[in-house]
């Protein structure tokens, strides 16, 4: 039996191809879309004609949040594309998104589902932030919040901060301290093991089936953004965050530690771990701080050589 998830994203490049390998590794009984990204229509977008092209209609697509709870942020079309898929100008899907509320349906599916959903988090927090708002008591029947976010030092978005926490620092800073059972897997650790370099990316090309054609293009833009700021090639964090729920022995390293986040000034968005436990916090949560890129490698080609 496939665990079941509801798989959380600002559907633009890499989110694409999480979701397609959480459809391999999961049960997913729901996606559900936030403002990060890229403009939210076309991340709506995005994620409906994924699971078209994947043949997977089934899945339901709820919508979510459409600016973060406070701040004001950009949309990054420079990492993914004007429309989040590369130069890939996509056909307009026939599928249609529910017409439920996405903190709603979290809600809604963590009852029907209780103590053995997990949520996959591979964008800013805002619509988890909001269902635990609305009802706290999703925290008892969540089983584990698999989150993409934060950096150590290395920020992507600023100086500090990594995009996911930058986008909606207090819906991050609602959820870390809200008593989930929580996996973080920061920027740093995704930029060290999920970089696809590229003899790789040759070697995914060459695979040319329907998969890794999708791969290909979808990343183009993340490849030249990557990089043109200096990674060795396209970094991949929303697939290898997945991966690492699918097969926790991807995990070479990790501490639990209470975590917050900066919400103000300069330093907006930036992850404060509490190395040495300063402030007696009882919320901690894992940090990964060392991934299997090998392993994750040969799960990503694994999925894209399917025809
Ligand atoms: O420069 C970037 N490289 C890779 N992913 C990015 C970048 N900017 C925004 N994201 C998005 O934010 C998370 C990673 O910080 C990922 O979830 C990705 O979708």
């Amino acid at each position: 039996m496939k665990r079941k998830v509801i798989f959380d994203t600002d559907t633009a490049s890499d989110d694409t191809i999480a979701l397609m390998m959480s459809l391999d590794f999961f049960d997913v009984i729901g996606v559900t879309i936030v403002s990060g990204n890229v403009k939210f229509e076309h991340e709506v977008k995005n994620a409906l004609f994924t699971l078209e092209y994947l043949g997977r209609e089934d899945v339901p697509v709820f919508l979510g949040a459409q600016r973060p709870i406070m701040g004001v942020w950009r949309t990054v079309e420079e990492v993914h594309g004007e429309k989040g898929m590369g130069r890939w100008d996509i056909p307009t899907p026939s599928k249609k998104p529910e017409n439920k509320f996405a903190s709603d349906a979290i809600i809604e599916l963590s009852k029907k589902y209780c103590c053995e959903l997990e949520v996959l988090a591979v964008s800013p927090l805002t619509n988890l932030a909001l269902a635990y708002l609305k009802d706290p008591s999703i925290v008892n029947r969540i089983k584990k919040v698999w989150i993409m976010g934060g950096a150590f030092t290395k920020g992507n978005t600023t100086e500090i901060a990594e995009f996911n926490f930058w986008v909606d620092p207090e819906a991050a800073k609602i959820v870390i301290n809200g008593g989930f059972n929580i996996t973080l897997v920061p920027w740093e650790v995704t930029e060290e093991s999920a970089t696809i370099t590229d003899d790789e990316w040759e070697k995914i090309s060459a695979l040319n089936t329907k998969r890794s054609n999708f791969f290909v293009k979808v990343n183009e833009i993340l490849r030249e953004y990557s990089k043109k700021v200096g990674s060795p090639g396209s970094v991949h964090p929303d697939s290898l965050t997945v991966t690492i729920a699918y097969d926790n022995t991807l995990v070479l390293g990790s501490v639990k530690k209470s975590v917050d986040v900066e919400t103000c000034g300069k330093s907006r968005g930036a992850m404060l771990i509490d190395w040495y436990n300063l402030t007696n916090s009882e919320t901690k949560v894992e940090i990964i701080t060392k991934a299997d890129s090998i392993k994750f490698k040969k799960y990503l080609i694994d999925v894209l050589s399917k025809a």
